[in-house]
């Protein structure tokens, strides 16, 4: 026994393990694949490829294209190739960067049917993932995810929200005035509360609330995550299984250490929200659900299997379209949010402007018959920092005044024309189809070969700054796409930011509407200042941004004060009036619910006598 061993030990130190050679042999086979290719490809005579700056033999591009602010890197190549296709590859994954208007829309909308899939997320899935909407390939299952949310969000289902976010911007404005120094969470506590809301159909009392800090944690963890499909484990998914200590593998390691956020946030809400429905099935007062996602398509599928009926929207997706609900939506809307105030702030001109307009709107329409003098002083205040019209407002902003802020519109457009959330936007992906004429599925663009499978990034940030069409377009300047009668430039809206084809935003109304009645709030009731230096006099700052994931600007000081000594007593007023009017419409849910019960009860009844 004793020599068997011993025998065995000596053998095995002098052959070489199974697996000493595999890496080489693997990297082996790759170099022959990528040689082969290579050359089948050249002949059979296709379109080339778009330009691309030069890369390494073998490793393609991947050492040549920054992992931070590539957008700005993209758009100078594309000047310095004067292409607005660009062509790259790394490890045999192949991505494409469009550079213009054009040909985003060309492909990504016009040809929609073959650039509509995504690229797989690894790392996204190595951060634990539900099924989500955003994330899901090309195929039944997202249409199914993208028909369930869009029922929610198109215009008939955003009017019903309204309520909810005027008041959530009245008290995002009331937050400001009281914690100026909390501007962030007050910011934070408005986006949350509204998608908290509208996805479980909880409740969000204030900025300190747990669910604040679990959003915000969740949305740092995907903001903070690199461009989507752009990690070393995105590129060569096998990489996910490596120790993550290794060189390369920092994004790997970033992935493991935020899987608790991301499981939280998919995980609590839910479970809480599904408690909700049940106490409130069980209960005999509050027999109604809430209109919340969670609880409309949980009964619904309740529903279907009562009657027989096929739902494949398994308790999965369900839990994870909500969940996409609150983070694709909360997040972007506050960081949109932030940078309208960081504008506000370093463009006093242009602040002035749109109160001017917001309170010549809010005088005019719908005035109580009292004179103006009653309500504002007849001069600007005395200490007067700046020349702004601190008359503050005698009314607080309605939904039908929205359209006239036309102003404020324009600012909107601005801060999304200067700084895209998304500068890459969101990855698509080319697939096969029954129309290519090319039989490997290959697309031609201007002369210019796609292969199939390539992932698509449309660069909005260089398409935003193209000066064919925006001049000066580093000048944060609103007036631009004014027409050119009223003292403007006549410029286009920017158009990518919220995506392109059929994988275009789902959640553009709703967050339009919470940030115009966010921004009329603000403008109507808040006055946003530099801060005060220890000096006493405004102190200027250059604004940093991270641009790892999103676009975001990092926190910034501002100082904050009520326009107008009536404004406090004004929102007080009408976040009451607001919430006095959510619970009466609640009862009447109620009393309409329970009515509705007897009304079946009594039919049974009736039936079983008969
Ligand atoms: C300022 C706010 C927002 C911005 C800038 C924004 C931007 C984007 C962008 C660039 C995309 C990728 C589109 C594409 O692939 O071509 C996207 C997709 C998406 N957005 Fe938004 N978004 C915002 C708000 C929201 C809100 C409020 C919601 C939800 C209520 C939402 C839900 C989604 C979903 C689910 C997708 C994936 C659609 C799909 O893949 O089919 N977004 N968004």
């Amino acid at each position: 026994m004793t020599m068997i061993d011993s025998s065995a030990s000596a053998n095995s130190t002098n052959a070489a393990p199974p697996f000493e050679y595999a890496a080489e042999i693997l990297m082996g086979l790759l170099v022959a694949a990528t040689v082969y290719k290579h050359f089948s490809d050249g002949y059979r005579k296709k379109a080339p490829l778009p330009p691309s700056p030069p890369g390494d033999f073998f490793l393609g591009h991947f050492r040549h294209v920054p992992e931070d602010e590539s957008f700005r890197k993209y758009a100078d190549w594309s000047k310095q190739y004067n292409s607005d296709v660009l062509y790259f590859e790394t490890f045999g994954t192949k991505w494409v960067v469009l550079n213009s208007l054009e040909a985003a829309h060309e492909l990504l909308s016009v040809r929609g049917s073959k650039y509509s899939d995504r690229p797989r997320f690894v790392m996204f899935e190595e951060m634990g993932w539900a099924p989500t909407l955003t994330w899901l390939p090309w195929g039944p299952k997202w249409g199914l995810h993208r028909k369930v949310l869009s029922s929610g969000l198109c215009k008939k289902s955003c009017d019903h929200y309204k309520h909810l976010q005027k008041k959530q911007a009245m008290i995002l404005c009331k937050n400001l005035i009281e914690k100026p120094e909390e501007w962030m969470s007050a910011v934070t506590h408005f986006a949350v509360s509204i998608m908290m809301r509208i996805a479980y159909g909880i409740d969000v009392e204030t900025p300190s609330d747990e669910w604040v800090k679990m959003a915000a944690e969740a949305s740092e963890a995907v903001g903070k995550a690199g461009a989507p499909a752009s990690s070393i484990m995105d590129r060569i998914p096998w990489t996910r299984h490596l120790p993550d200590w290794l060189p390369f593998m920092e994004r790997l390691r970033y992935a493991r250490e935020n899987k608790n956020a991301i499981y939280n946030i998919t995980e609590q809400p839910f479970n809480e929200s599904m408690i909700d429905y049940y106490d409130r099935y069980y209960d005999p007062v509050r027999t109604h659900k809430s209109d919340c996602l969670v609880h409309q398509v949980h009964y619904r599928k309740g529903e279907d299997e009562r009657i027989g009926r096929q739902n494949i929207f398994e308790r999965d997706d369900l839990k994870g379209g909500a969940a996409t609900l609150l983070i694709a939506g909360n997040d972007t809307t506050a960081s949109t949010i932030n940078l309208i105030i960081l504008y506000l702030v370093k463009h006093p001109r242009v602040q002035r402007r749109a109160q001017a307009e917001i309170d010549y709107v809010l005088l005019t329409t719908g005035v109580p018959s009292a004179p103006v003098e009653d309500y504002r002083p007849a001069t600007p205040a005395p200490w007067g920092a700046s020349s702004s019209n601190r008359a503050g407002t005698i009314r607080l902003p309605s939904w039908s005044d929205v359209p006239n802020f036309k102003y404020m519109h324009l600012i909107l457009q601005e801060v999304y024309r200067i700084n895209p959330l998304s500068p890459l936007g969101i990855p698509h992906a080319s697939i096969k189809t029954d129309d290519d004429i090319d039989p490997d599925g290959d697309d031609t663009y201007n002369g210019m070969r796609i292969p199939c499978g390539t992932i698509i990034y449309p660069n909005v940030w260089a398409m935003n700054r193209d000066e064919s069409r925006y001049r000066e377009p580093e000048r944060f300047f609103p007036e631009r796409y004014l027409p050119k009668e009223e003292g403007g430039w006549g410029e286009p809206f920017p158009i990518g930011n919220f995506g392109f084809g059929r994988r275009v935003c789902i959640g553009q109304r709703l967050a339009e509407n919470s940030l115009t009645i966010a921004m009329a709030m603000m403008l109507a009731t808040v006055e946003f200042d530099l801060p005060v230096g220890p000096d006493g006099k405004p102190k200027d700052f250059e604004p940093e941004f991270s641009h790892k994931g999103q676009s975001i600007v990092l926190p910034f000081e501002v100082s904050i004060r009520a326009r107008s000594p009536v404004v406090m007593e004004l929102l007080d007023r009408n976040i009451l009036c607001a919430k006095m009017a959510e619970e009466a419409a609640e009862k009447k849910m109620a009393e309409e619910a329970v009515e509705k019960k007897k009304a079946k009860r009594e039919h049974h009844a009736v039936d079983d006598m008969v």
